[in-house]
């Protein structure tokens, strides 16, 4: 590869006097692998080689000798080293500096540009014998296979979403990942996808059906851009003539699953992870620059981030738009470029233009998860730049959070769920414009950190949450997710939408103020006029998904004996029916089904918050004793209600230790709960909250502040403690 060959003399003449000679010895390195490098050398005499780190050791990758090009960057500026050269023997090169290249250019393009690819030919060859030297397949062969292997190799560049091949298709051809990520999916006889394998740098696909002689077992996606080397079953087959020995061993590798081992431990121990993400606005004119900001800072406290924007993705030399000679292997530079950030940091975030661009569309291309920002106060609507998005074909298991930019004046978001109708199959959370705290809980929500607090039913016991919310605002624990049932529900509810311990404790203490209205006893004791009346100017005419905070709550469904998950819809309507105590409130009717108090299946629902938080910090609160209902008075012959009543009305008598009826029929809704409840504790929980509560009766609202502060007390010093021993996000 003669750096002179087929170039004029006159422009011969202008490039020699841009070098510079250097005489260096045997052994001695030109340039260190990673370093950043800023000139071209041409090889005068002598000789050199290239190598490259893996898995601590420095494998040859390439020799280089009179007349060759050094290209060990992939970048037309100055780039980090591929590799390593070092002198073999004493040798004599020219340097051309960069700089000095560029301002050729001016003069002479079209020559400076044929020096240029030949320079971006010899780096891109480097570095397919670097990806392939470093695959799992091809690391134990020697230099003059794996050589050979580079120059037979096709390198093919997939976008994300691409489908590289199908299950059932014929094999004819081994694949080896050299940038990127890949899905194989299996399709069982119905057609149904699964995700079985993912597949990175270094691995390969498809070595299954070469070696089997049999048809593809899996679809292969491009999970995002991607740079494969493809290899036929000749060449594959020549290769295995030339270094048997090299084939066999990486062959075993691959058949023992060290490959997807060490895939999973690079990705561990290797940066990337945390999940690629992408912040696309759906319309221009939205905060994207400070948003991506005020979320990188949040994830920062998690792992080490990198922010992308196009604009450092040009001045790092990779223009997107890029449509000129040798933009194929432009491409595949920024692909490894990508990939190796995605090594050295924690998290990529992708931040797209505010128009649909090549570099948007590569974001979402790229992205393992992505945030969609779009104003809640607008009439909803899809964005043009989301329309555009949506076009971008992409894998299966591609997350999308849709993120509402709402104004810090509202109490509460409106219209959330006519947002998210049209953004079918996407999470969501609202956050506010200056607000650190709403960016720090989406980086909780993607890092798998959020914080999720069950609540408990147990009556009037349950004031004694409102004491630990306080107790929790106090010590700065941040709460993300929150669901429980019957009065856990109440509450709970209050706090998604934001209010603190003051103002829910007036809530509740209103309802109870509402004093319930003992009916005919035809569907339940009391009337709960007042109550779903309270309820409803209490709680707001909101849907669950318009509050802050992610809240769900529980109720059974008595005519399918099955408790209902209430995630969405009517929040106050949810409330209610996860308190109605069959008996003493009339059911809420739903679509035909009678809906009751959550308590009877399910008191304290751990399971669905769970579900619901993956793998987040869990704190449950349970105020509903292990024991309860119980009495010193004997009333062998029947208890008369007259006795009951003169108790009550005696100051003689102590009328605490009588169960009332209500107390009684709580409890028995209780019971089958309680029953699981012990089991159900048992698993982990991150705190778990039991104030003795049994000094209080069910039936005790009066004492609501009372219990509050009690569950206050109890509860504050062991909060802080475990909260202090905790990674913050
Ligand atoms: N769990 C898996 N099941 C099937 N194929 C897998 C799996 N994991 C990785 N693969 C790769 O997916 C390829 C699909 O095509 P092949 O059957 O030729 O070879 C297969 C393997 O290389």
């Amino acid at each position: 590869m003669g750096i002179t060959q087929g170039i004029e003399e006159s422009f011969f003449d202008a490039i020699i006097g841009a070098l510079e000679t250097r005489s260096m010895p045997a052994g001695a390195t030109l340039v260190a692998q990673a370093d950043l490098v800023d000139s071209l050398w041409i090889v005068e005499t002598g000789r050199l080689e290239g190598f490259g780190g893996l898995a601590n050791r420095e494998v040859e990758l390439d020799a280089f000798g009179p007349g060759d090009l050094i290209a060990v960057s992939l970048l037309p500026a100055s780039g980090p080293a591929l590799v390593t050269v070092k002198t073999t023997t004493q040798a004599v090169l020219w340097r051309l500096p960069l700089a000095d290249a560029n301002a050729l250019r001016e003069t002479w393009p079209g020559e400076m540009a044929a020096i240029w690819d030949r320079a971006a030919a010899r780096a891109t060859f480097l570095s397919l014998v670097l990806g392939l030297r470093q695959s799992i397949l091809f690391q134990d062969v020697n230099l003059a296979t794996a050589v050979q292997l580079a120059k037979m190799a096709e390198q093919i560049v997939l976008r994300g979403g691409e489908v590289l091949f199908r299950q059932g298709d014929a094999s004819d051809a081994i694949y080896v990942v050299i940038n990127g990520r890949l899905d194989v999916v299996k399709r069982d006889g119905k057609g149904k996808a699964e995700l079985v394998n993912e597949i990175g740098p270094g691995e390969s696909v498809g070595e299954l059906g070469l070696v089997t002689d049999q048809r593809r077992a899996a679809d292969i996606i491009a999970r995002r851009d991607t740079t494969v080397a493809r290899l036929d079953k000749r060449e594959y087959m020549e290769i295995l003539r030339r270094d048997p020995e090299g084939i066999a061993r990486g062959l075993v590798r691959s058949a023992q699953g060290v490959s997807t081992g060490m895939a999973r431990f690079r990705r561990q121990h290797g940066g990337g992870n945390l999940p690629s993400l992408a912040l696309i606005a759906a319309r221009p004119g939205l905060p994207l620059r400070e948003s991506a900001e005020a979320l990188s800072e949040a994830l920062g406290r998690r792992g080490s981030i990198i922010l992308l924007t196009s604009d450092a993705c040009k001045g790092a030399g990779y223009p997107i738009n890029d449509t000129s000679a040798g933009a194929q292997e432009r491409n595949i530079a920024l692909l490894r470029w990508l990939n190796d950030l995605e090594r050295h940091y924690s998290c990529i975030l992708y931040v797209a233009d505010e128009a649909d661009t090549p570099w948007t569309q590569l974001c979402a291309r790229q992205a393992d998860h992505v945030l969609l920002m779009i104003d809640g106060a607008e009439k909803p609507a899809i964005g043009p730049i989301e329309r555009a998005v949506r076009q971008v074909p992409r894998t299966a298991e591609q997350r999308w959070t849709t993120l509402l930019l709402q104004s810090p004046e509202i109490a509460a978001p409106v219209g959330t769920m006519k947002h998210l109708a049209l953004r079918p199959g996407s999470q969501h959370t609202h956050v506010r414009a200056g607000r650190a705290a709403d960016w720090a809980r989406v980086a909780r929500s993607l890092t798998g950190n959020s914080v999720g607090v069950v609540f408990g039913g147990g009556g009037a016991r349950g004031f004694a949450h409102i004491g630990i919310i306080r107790a929790l605002e106090e010590h700065g624990v941040p709460v993300d997710v929150v669901g429980g049932t019957s009065i856990g529900a109440l509450v709970a509810g209050q706090y998604a939408l934001g209010r603190g311990p003051e103002e829910i404790l007036e809530g509740v203490m209103s309802l109870v103020k509402t004093g319930e209205q003992f009916t005919l006893p035809l569907v339940s004791l009391m009337s709960g006029r007042r109550f779903s009346r309270g309820l409803h100017t209490l709680m707001g005419e909101g849907a669950i998904e318009d509050s802050w905070r992610k809240f769900f709550c529980i109720s059974c469904n008595l005519t399918s004996a099955q408790s209902v998950v209430h995630a969405s819809g009517s929040l106050w309507r949810a409330v209610l029916a996860s308190n109605s105590p069959p008996g003493l409130l009339p059911p809420v009717i739903n679509g035909g089904d009678l809906l009751v108090d959550g308590g009877l299946l399910d008191g304290l629902p751990t399971e669905t918050m769970n579900r619901l938080n993956g793998k987040g910090l869990l704190i449950v609160i349970n105020v509903m004793p292990r024991t309860g209902v119980s009495t010193s008075y004997s009333y062998d012959y029947g208890l008369s209600g007259w006795r009951i009543l003169w108790n009550r009305l005696n100051p003689f008598t102590n009328s605490v230790g009588m169960p009332n009826i209500v107390e009684i029929l709580t409890r028995s809704m209780a019971i089958g709960s309680i029953a699981n409840r012990t089991i159900m504790l048992q698993r982990a929980t991150d705190l778990l909250l039991e104030p003795p509560l049994s000094v209080y009766a069910v039936t005790d609202h009066v004492k609501g502040r009372e219990i509050a502060e009690f569950g206050y007390t109890d509860s504050a010093e062991r909060i802080s403690a475990w909260w202090d021993n905790q990674l913050k996000l």
